[in-house]
């Protein structure tokens, strides 16, 4: 009952979450016509405020439910939002005071929920919201003038007791909707900020990731080897590039190529994972291996991954690749160590490719 009613009830009254403006829009205008009904049959009822107050109450009652539809159904969100706005800061609040006790009346509590309001609901609406809170704050201005030249306009309180019933009453309504449009504030602000971070998150992944094979591209490398040598690892660092790769593309086509860079990405990650390292693709068809190992272990693992992307399946036959492996020295530079690894990768080239140095 309670999953229904937020799946469907809200969102069929208030409109779609994803637009929060105006769906605490819609919040305000529906609880803004029920608090109208309520105040006029309490000050009905308690003799709290003028008969004519009574009827300006009752009477925006339906047109704070028009205003809804308007917004809600036929998309007049902005238009319907001022004119509700003017509605209330130039109507609904002159009409109470004078019919309400004044300024020792409950208008000033009003005007204070009236300020929230627009603070909250017309955040996206710069000018507008400043012309709102502006026409909240100093509403009470001209018309405490007015009260002061036009005493007898005024409808007081028959007694002090019923001025303090409608006080109360009127500070906790108040209470009430400040207290509601406070936590849907603080509710979207959260849901913004989950929202954004998980979007950096994402964003973090994506580019950190190369998008053709899903191994990490090289953003990871120079954090991954910062990382490993101020942990003290022992490690070692493959510089592996695919052999004859260009004549590959050329026979085979470019789509051929991709698939090869893709098998050969699968293998190395699955070797990186065994062994707790780290598969980077440098760009093109180099790649980087990391294990935490020393190197004769590297070295091993590799004449492992070579005999591995040998027994992959390729439609156009065995592709190889040629390796240079450096072990980390210490106080060594980043660049130092692929710079090592490099010259020796270039060596197992010149010595005939399908190689690995170390
Ligand atoms: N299919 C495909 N080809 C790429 C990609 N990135 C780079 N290449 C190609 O990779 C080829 C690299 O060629 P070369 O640098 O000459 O190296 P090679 O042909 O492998 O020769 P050796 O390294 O000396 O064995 C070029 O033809 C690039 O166009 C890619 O993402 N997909």
């Amino acid at each position: 009952m309670k999953n229904g009613l937020k799946q469907r009830v809200l969102p069929w009254l208030l409109g779609s979450r994803d637009k929060p403006y105006q769906y605490t829009h819609h919040a305000v205008l529906l609880i803004g016509s029920v608090v109208y009904l309520y105040c006029a049959v309490a000050n009905y009822a308690f003799q709290l405020a003028s008969l004519a107050n009574v009827l300006v109450q009752l009477a925006l009652v339906p047109i704070i439910l028009f205003i809804w539809y308007l917004s809600r159904w036929l998309n007049y969100f902005k238009s319907m939002a001022v004119l509700f706005m003017l509605l209330v800061t130039l109507v609904s609040l002159p009409i109470n005071w004078i019919g309400n006790g004044g300024y020792s009346g409950p208008t000033y509590f009003l005007n204070l929920g009236v300020l929230i309001y627009i603070s909250v609901a017309f955040r996206d609406l710069g000018l507008y919201r400043r012309l709102g809170q502006a026409l909240a704050i100093l509403m009470p201005v001209p018309l405490l003038m007015i009260e002061r030249r036009y005493p007898d306009i005024i409808f007081n309180h028959e007694t002090a007791d019923l001025l303090q019933l409608d006080l109360t009453i009127s500070f906790v309504a108040t209470g009430f909707f400040l207290m509601l449009m406070m936590e849907n504030y603080s509710r979207r602000f959260k849901l913004e900020r989950d929202k954004a971070t998980n979007l950096s998150v994402k964003l973090q992944l994506l580019s950190e990731q190369d998008p053709l094979t899903g191994l990490s591209n090289r953003r990871v490398l120079e954090p991954c080897l910062d990382r490993w040598r101020a942990e003290g690892r022992t490690f070692c660092l493959a510089l592996i590039d695919l052999d004859h790769f260009k004549s590959i593309n050329d026979q085979w086509g470019h789509n051929y190529g991709d698939e090869v860079l893709c098998a050969f990405a699968k293998v190395l990650h699955e070797v990186a994972k065994q062994q707790h390292g780290q598969a980077i693709r440098l760009g093109g068809e180099e790649f980087v291996l990391l294990l935490p190992l020393n190197l004769q272990t590297t070295f091993d693992c590799l004449i492992d991954l070579a005999n591995e992307f040998k027994a992959t399946q390729l439609e156009n036959g065995v592709t190889t690749f040629s390796a240079g492996v450096a072990q980390m020295q210490a106080q060594e530079e980043n660049q130092a160590l692929l710079k090592r690894a490099d010259d020796l990768m270039y060596d197992a080239k010149r010595a005939g490719r399908d190689c690995i140095k170390a």
